[in-house]
């Protein structure tokens, strides 16, 4: 074991950890300071001590508030994709972590429902690429909303419910679509961004102050109760100047925002419906986690911001029309039990192309995804469609 690590354990794992997560937090030799942490999150029996995970909302010593520029983004521009006036966002800057932004939930009320429906309606359908179809024929994959919609909207009055396919999906990817065996984008798996989407992420780059932000790529996650992400770097990306945004949606997380190499100590935070992260600058490459996903105290129910019902204004339908009662009915019985979570990300550097980078895969174990799923494991793949043998190796990250 490193001198590194010790100190890691002790200095930073002593400020965050809450006692008993401290006493039960001694690191083995041989294991890094990331994989312990995530192990630790991950264990439900006995549950983790949450106490040292920051809620950005709650205020923390190492959470400081930000003021954004006021005029990077005006009133109707952000209306129109849902986002509350930028005056009112309320955004955190994290203390060791320059270029990491957190913004609090700044949806306008019943507008996350949009995005929500998006996710499980429209974005799964073709051209866009799922988990589903590296194992399941075109026919059972090309309207997964709708041969799930019934069996979702029945679901809280079955007492056995059949897992309807729309509940299998675990990852969709948009834009220049991500190859998880190399790791890499290509010029020729490129499909149609969504406008609404890519005009959502323009506001949030613009309001942190990155003006010229294109969203070309896509990767949604699909999380049940017993999901989680595992340990990775974002670098398949040939651009890493322009921010990753995340947008969260759901039940909330716990997301482990770690340093350069996983021997660094990461900080455990709670990700809750609506909240957006940006990592650009030094924390755009950072080693980063979703261990657990923590379903609302009390069980059987959404958070309030989810709990209102959807907003019907049609200010600008053409931008993303709003979601009709009978779909947010379908979209809440799966929301009882799963988070949803979308990252945009720049591919290409500004004037750069896929030729003049050569789109050399850099097959590092940093950037692979390690999904641990209890029930996709026992259908023999991960979440990410990877077989099983590989994810025994690499288990949780
Ligand atoms: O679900 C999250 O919050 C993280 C997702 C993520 O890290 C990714 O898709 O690369
Ligand atoms: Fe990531």
């Amino acid at each position: 074991m490193s001198g590194f690590r010790i100190r890691a354990c002790t200095e930073d794992g002593g400020a965050l950890l809450g006692d008993s997560s401290m006493a039960a937090y001694r690191l083995e030799q041989g294991e890094d300071a990331f994989r312990k942490l995530f192990r630790l999150y991950k264990r439900r029996n006995p549950p983790a001590d949450l106490s040292g995970v920051i809620d950005f909302s709650q205020g923390h010593p190492k959470v400081q508030s930000k003021c954004l520029g006021l005029s990077s983004l005006n009133d109707q521009e952000a209306s129109r994709v849902g986002l509350q006036p930028l005056h009112q966002w309320k955004v955190y800057g994290l203390e060791g972590y320059p270029g990491f932004l957190f913004i609090s939930n700044p949806f306008l009320p019943g507008w996350q429902h949009r995005w929500v429906r998006q996710c499980l309606k429209l974005y799964p359908c073709k051209p866009n690429v799922c988990n589903l179809d590296l194992h399941m024929p075109l026919e059972q994959t090309s309207d997964l909303w709708g041969t799930s919609q019934e069996q979702l909207r029945n679901k809280s009055a079955q007492k056995r419910h059949k897992k309807s396919i729309l509940e299998k999906l675990r990852w969709v990817t948009l834009g220049y679509h991500y190859k998880w065996d190399t790791k890499t984008y290509n010029s020729d798996h490129r499909t149609p961004f969504p406008l609404e989407l890519a005009e959502l992420s323009r506001c949030v780059s613009a309001a942190c102050g990155f003006y010229n932000f294109k969203p070309e790529a896509g990767i949604l996650n699909y999380y049940h109760l017993d999901s989680s992400l595992g340990i990775h770097v974002d670098e398949s990306e040939l651009d890493h100047q322009s921010p990753l945004l995340s947008f969260s949606f759901g039940q909330s997380c716990i997301f482990l925002l770690g340093g350069l190499n996983r021997e660094h100590m990461p900080t455990p935070m709670m990700m809750h419906s609506g909240d957006i992260m940006v990592m650009s600058g030094p924390s755009r490459l950072l080693y980063h986690a979703v261990p657990r996903i923590l379903p609302f105290p009390g069980g059987d129910t959404l958070p309030p911001c989810l709990s209102v019902p959807p907003s019907t204004e049609t200010s600008d339908p053409s931008l993303i029309e709003p979601c009709s009662s009978l779909d947010w009915e379908v979209c809440v019985q799966y929301l009882l039990s799963s988070r949803i979570n979308m990252t945009v990300r720049q591919v290409l550097e500004e004037g750069g192309s896929f030729s003049q980078a050569g789109n050399v895969s850099q097959l590092t174990e940093a950037d692979s995804y390690h999904y641990y799923d209890e029930e996709m494991s026992s259908e023999g793949l991960d979440a990410k469609g990877v077989l099983m043998k590989r994810m025994k190796m690499t288990e949780d990250g």
